[in-house]
């Protein structure tokens, strides 16, 4: 078997196996050449894995995303997708091929950094990659959607997300428009480029996804109500792109650059007529909506991983992201996969980091892939280290662990691709 990368000629074979791995048939193609998921492709990243008899049997890609770090730390990410191996020959090791050669091909780009999002949780944790981030959906039955007044004492305007004091949900001051997906590209590119630029976890969504409709509503043109908030000077600082159906309005997405633009958003969904359940899609862990209902248990949550995290140079990446405490800690990772081991002294200052080989005895002994879990601060050593994955050396080093690890505001991602 030979792996070998593609170019443009070979895109229709490569979505033709690859649908051939998930049982289905491409669709026809829309007579623009655009609306497709598959549409953003990238060829020079893109691998065929061909048997001997010339028969193509397997697929795997990357995008080039920006992933945004703790301390709002820009930086390149390769998204992996689009893998997939014919039925045929499955469980012969094609998979492994692919991840095996796509690993030395990111680290020969000088990539750090490889994240995906897995149809099967057993899948990639052999090959580096942890649960790094998650996403709730949550389902509010619009008959117990009053919001409670807001408790604070005080509260005065309205905070950006992530400060201290909460949102007064009452006090909105912008205005909610409602637009179609089809006349909204624009607004809905610039507020998620906003938004995602603050969001540890989030990745970037390049202009050509939105040019070519390419992924999930609403990046891609499927018919979308859109629902604009605008801040007191008519600026465009959020969005939720919903459809409803049998009674449900369901939220693909809801992003804000505050709390304040969700809660209106929120309000605006939730009050919507002749509508039984309103489904939040990709909602982060600990979102506060389901504290802003009257009735705590109006919302029915269910969780989902979403980002899984691979580091592929471990000083790197950690010197990369930002840091919320001071504190030294020797950390050793084991990379099977790979056939790599490294012993690494963490020393953090003031918000940065310093990541250098070390021989001192190390505080936590873990594996790539759980590195990877607890790299963006939504998975804390201490679960790892409880969960029986992670060694803790000595007393206190676990909880040392969770206070370096911890970012300013819990990751989250909810760009499909
Ligand atoms: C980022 C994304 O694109 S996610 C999409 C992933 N693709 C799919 O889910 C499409 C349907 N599935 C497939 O195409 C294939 O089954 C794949 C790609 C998941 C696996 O491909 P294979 O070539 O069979 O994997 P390979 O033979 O290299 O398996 C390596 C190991 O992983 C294990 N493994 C592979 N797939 C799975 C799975 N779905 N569940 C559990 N274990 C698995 C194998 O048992 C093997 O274990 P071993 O080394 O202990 O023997």
């Amino acid at each position: 078997m030979e792996i070998r990368p593609t170019t443009d000629k070979d895109l229709d074979v490569f979505v033709d196996t690859l649908h051939a791995a998930f049982g289905r048939f491409p669709e026809t193609p829309a007579e623009d050449g655009g609306g497709l998921w598959w549409s953003a492709l990238e060829t020079d990243r893109s691998l065929l894995a061909v048997a001997a008899d010339g028969r193509p049997v397997g697929t795997a890609s990357a995008y080039s995303f920006e992933l945004t770090l703790p301390g709002e730390a820009l930086v390149p990410a390769a998204g992996v997708t689009g893998v997939g191996v014919l039925p045929s020959h499955r469980r012969q090791g094609v998979l492994t091929a692919m991840m095996r050669h796509q690993l030395v091909e990111l680290r020969s780009r000088g990539e750090f950094l490889s994240v995906l999002l897995a149809s099967e949780a057993l899948i990639y944790r052999r090959f580096g990659y942890g649960p790094a981030t998650y996403a709730q959906q949550l389902t509010v039955a619009r008959h117990q959607a009053a919001f409670a007044r807001p408790r604070a004492r005080g509260t005065a305007g309205i905070p950006a997300t992530g400060s201290d004091a909460g949102p007064d949900a009452g006090s909105d001051t912008g205005s909610v428009e409602l637009l179609r997906r089809a006349e909204c590209g624009g607004i809905l590119e610039e507020v998620y480029d906003r938004y995602r630029r603050a969001q540890p976890g989030a990745l970037s969504r390049p202009h050509r996804w939105w040019a070519l409709g390419a992924g999930q509503p609403p990046v891609s043109s499927a018919p979308r109500h859109v629902a604009v908030h605008r801040d007191p000077d008519g600026v465009p600082d959020g969005y939720a792109s919903y459809s409803v159906e049998s009674n449900t309005l369901t939220v693909d997405e809801t992003i804000a650059t505050d709390d304040a633009a969700f809660t209106a958003l929120a309000r605006f969904v939730l009050g919507h007529d002749l509508v039984t359940q309103v489904v939040f899609k990709r909602l982060p862990p600990e979102h506060p909506l389901r504290w802003q209902l009257e009735d705590f248990r109006a919302g029915q949550v269910s969780d989902d991983d979403w980002l899984w995290v691979r580091l592929l140079d471990v000083p790197r990446a950690l010197t990369a992201r930002g840091w919320c405490a001071d504190g030294e800690l020797v950390l050793d990772v084991d990379d099977p996969f790979l056939g790599e081991h490294g012993r690494y002294l963490l020393t953090v200052r003031g918000g940065e980091a310093d990541c250098v080989p070390t021989d001192r005895e190390p505080d936590l002994s873990l594996d790539v892939s759980d590195l990877g879990s607890v790299y963006l601060g939504g998975t804390t050593p201490s679960t790892l280290v409880r969960a029986g994955h992670v060694r803790a050396h000595r007393p206190g080093a676990a909880a040392l662990a969770d206070a370096l690890f911890r970012a300013e505001r819990p990751p989250h991602c909810l760009h499909w691709f």
